[in-house]
């Protein structure tokens, strides 16, 4: 299927308090990251049966997310995000995900910094 053609199921703004960065004080002390996923799914079959188990649970996929990301101390925002674009294509059989992940309070300055990565199982090595 062409990945125009996918239906999409979201989790915006999945807050998670973390150790992340690359400066020590970072090590010491969490810092929020605020993960948005799109995943790649044909809902048709959940629509027509109304069925969870035909359906990508958001609510389990948030909860292997969390886990995922406080289960150690990483140093950067794209470590994050491949470490959650192949948690969700292995663990959840979704087709293509694209993962952005926010570091908010990083810099000053800014409103926020961010990485933002697509992938599809088929060119992982889980497809
Ligand atoms: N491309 C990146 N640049 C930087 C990162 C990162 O994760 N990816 N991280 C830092 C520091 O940890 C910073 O967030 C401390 O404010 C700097 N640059």
């Amino acid at each position: 299927m062409a990945i125009s053609d996918l239906d999409w199921i979201s989790i915006e703004g999945l807050i998670i308090d973390t150790f992340i960065g690359v400066y020590d004080w970072e090590q010491q002390q969490t810092q929020q990251l605020r993960i948005d996923v799109d995943m790649g799914w044909d809902i048709q079959a959940a629509a027509k049966t109304d069925d969870i188990a035909q359906a990508v649970d958001y609510a389990r996929v948030s909860e292997a997310i969390v886990a995922w990301v406080t289960q150690q101390p990483r140093q950067l925002i794209e470590t994050v995000a491949e470490g959650v674009a192949q948690l969700v294509l292995e663990q959840f059989s979704v087709s293509d995900i694209k993962v952005k992940v926010s570091k908010p309070d990083a810099v000053p300055a800014a409103d926020n910094v961010a990485v933002t990565i697509r992938r599809s199982r088929f060119d992982s090595a889980f497809g």
